[in-house]
């Protein structure tokens, strides 16, 4: 009974909310057979889903870089110019990230898979101690690496990672570390962390790698992140949240469309499965230390009157 409860006034939050959203697309997905091998249709789906629901939760981190400014250098007579360079920084950051992947491509993944584990553990910020956190952001990236391996196998020799082999042995251990601390502290979490991990599973095992991230990435990390920005930012409505974001989105579906054309010589799935993943890698590194350093000045005390 005391689940039950705990179920119903976890479905009355938005984490709760965009659970169900990820089931239904996970059901939805799998009645239109997108458990077999990934096909045209999921690579359709993956790059529409990621352009129009997945890029927009980073397209507002200048407005986290303005507060930074505000925050650190409260007097200084060029913000506008400081923003500038902080824009500068960002791009320099993510172009440095393409070219490390074009030399380094094994050292650039762990990186990438590593610092994403950090950040979709921010999912349960404020809910999950630190250490369930980092489970979750393993089991997102890790159960399908156990559980499709053949599938991932493909999509990171895509990435141009010639031998997957240890990324896949090393998912092993680190999926069972994960999943028994989080039965172990089974009590602790409450019922909706118990059944989102639930979910993971059940996409991870019964989808392919490409929409079982769609589900996670557009149903439940984008949106909820972009209620927190909203919340943040103080962006009301709609309309001006669109507003704030379609410059840098617009932007980066520029940056995206000629990644593609730089990479057509490879097969169009290659191709596409290079743009979204390697481009994920490039903004999203960026975008996940101006999260954190963000996060670092959101609870501090007094001097964020400023803002
Ligand atoms: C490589 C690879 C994966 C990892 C994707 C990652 C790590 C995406 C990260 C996105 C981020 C950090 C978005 C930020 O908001 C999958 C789909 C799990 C399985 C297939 C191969
Ligand atoms: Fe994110």
């Amino acid at each position: 009974m005391t689940s039950i409860n705990a179920l119903r006034k976890g479905t009355g939050t938005i984490r709760g909310r965009l659970l169900w959203l990820m089931a239904g697309a996970i059901v939805m997905a799998l009645l239109s057979q997108q458990g077999a091998s990934a096909n045209v249709i999921s690579l359709t789906v993956l790059t529409v889903g990621v352009a129009l629901l997945g890029l927009p939760h980073g397209a507002f981190d200048h407005l986290t870089g303005a507060r930074l400014i505000r925050y650190y250098l409260p007097d200084t007579p060029y913000p506008r110019a400081l923003l500038g360079l902080f824009m500068l920084g960002y791009l320099l950051l993510s172009i440095m990230l393409l070219e490390c992947w074009y030399h380094w491509s094994a050292l650039a993944l762990i990186l990438f898979l590593v610092l994403s584990a950090a950040h979709f553990g921010t999912d349960w910020r404020g809910r999950q101690c630190l250490i369930h956190r980092l489970c979750w952001g393993v089991l997102v990236i890790g159960l399908p690496f156990v559980w499709r391996s053949d599938d991932v196998t493909d999509i990171v020799r895509a990435l141009a990672v010639p031998d997957p082999s240890p990324f896949i042995e090393a998912a092993r251990p680190l999926v069972a570390l994960a999943l028994s601390i989080v039965l172990v502290g089974v009590r602790r979490e409450g019922t909706m962390f118990l059944l989102a991990i639930g979910l993971l599973l059940l996409g991870a095992i019964t989808l392919n790698p490409l929409i079982y991230f769609v589900c996670y990435f557009c149903c439940f990390h984008s949106p909820l992140h972009l209620g927190a920005i909203r919340h943040e930012h103080g962006l009301t409505g709609r309309r001006q949240m669109l507003a704030v974001a379609a410059p840098v989105v617009l932007m980066t579906w520029v940056g995206a469309g000629a990644g593609y054309l730089w990479m057509s010589h490879d097969h169009v799935t290659g191709a596409l499965i290079k743009t979204v993943f390697i481009g994920l890698a490039c903004l999203t590194v960026p975008h996940m230390l101006v999260e954190w350093l963000g996060e670092r000045i959101a609870h501090a005390p007094v001097k964020a009157a400023h803002d």
